[in-house]
């Protein structure tokens, strides 16, 4: 019988691809574990921002969350935007139960600047969520916002990674520098050492759903088993790829190249294989 990993993401939608469900569904793809999906909110929105929100009804949540893991193996979760209390609750009870890892986006205000989910909400997320994840990845916004501190430097972001863990309970802390000046660094904590991922800063406006496909690449490859190190190590690889070739399409920001991203980590992958 063919062995397959299964990966599932709880989030919004993004009708033109680049962000939410369709971004994280992608980069499983592309990744070759199982893509799965329970959405919390449809989201009309494109790369100039998002225009109109519909949350999905609690009942209708649940549902889709009991269709998945009543019938289905999930070697993995990612969640990205939850709009509300009640549905954080929902989302908490599948997890609790579950024995696979959990990665944590996040997800408070798109890049435009809108928000997705509400405000008097995101220290539920803190609070109740948090402690049950393997991973979360905060931008340096979300970071500042679950910490309370202020991030300026490199050194502030690796003191809220700390933060994060030490004092509100996340597994590991990944926080991403992609809205910093000059390289874009993003500093991991898991609880024991700090470990740095650099990569060049790409001269490109076409960043839409960067940290979707992040999120979404760790989880792949955390549901197939690899250790956290080296699942975020060749996600920041992905990632930088899909950002490298990403499509100028669309009126703001365009979004990231999945495909290129695969096939310049196998290109990378055979190289390195030589090299040995
Ligand atoms: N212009 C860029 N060049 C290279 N990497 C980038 C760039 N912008 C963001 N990144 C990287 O993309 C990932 C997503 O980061 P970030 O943009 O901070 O998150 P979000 O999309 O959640 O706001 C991180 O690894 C970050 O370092
Ligand atoms: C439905 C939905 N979820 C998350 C986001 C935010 O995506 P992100 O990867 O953090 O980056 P931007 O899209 O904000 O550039 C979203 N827009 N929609």
């Amino acid at each position: 019988m063919k062995k397959v990993s299964c990966a599932l993401t709880i989030a919004g939608t993004d009708p033109t691809g680049g962000a939410g469900i369709q971004a994280d569904l992608k980069t499983f793809e592309e990744l070759k574990s199982y893509g799965m999906s329970v959405i919390t909110s449809v989201v009309a929105q494109n790369t100039t921002g998002v225009q109109e929100l519909h949350h999905i009804p609690l009942s209708m949540l649940s549902s889709q969350l009991n269709s998945v893991f009543s019938d289905m193996p999930v070697h993995a979760v990612k969640t990205g935007m939850i709009a509300d209390k009640e549905m954080m609750q929902a989302v908490a009870q599948y997890l609790q139960e579950g024995h696979f890892p959990y990665v944590m986006d996040p997800v408070m205000v798109a890049t435009s600047g809108d928000a997705l989910i509400a405000e008097n909400s995101r220290l539920y997320l803190r609070d109740h969520l948090l402690p049950l994840t393997t991973l979360v990845t905060p931008n340096i916004h979300e970071a500042v916002y679950l910490t309370g501190k202020k991030i300026e430097t490199t050194t502030d972001m690796q003191e809220a990674a700390k933060l994060l863990v030490d004092k509100y309970g996340a597994g590991a802390a990944l926080i991403k520098g992609g809205h910093m000046k000059g390289d874009a660094v993003d500093f991991l904590y898991d609880g024991k050492e700090m470990h740095t991922f650099t990569a060049k800063r790409i001269e490109t406006e076409n960043t839409h759903g960067t940290g979707c496909t992040y999120s979404a690449a760790v989880t792949a490859f955390l549901s197939q088993g690899m250790p956290l190190l080296t699942s975020v190590r060749k996600a920041k690889m992905f990632v930088t790829a899909a950002i490298r070739n990403s499509f100028d399409i669309g009126n703001g920001n365009g979004p990231t190249n999945h495909w290129a991203a695969r096939e310049e980590m196998l290109f990378h992958e055979r190289e390195t294989i030589q090299d040995l």
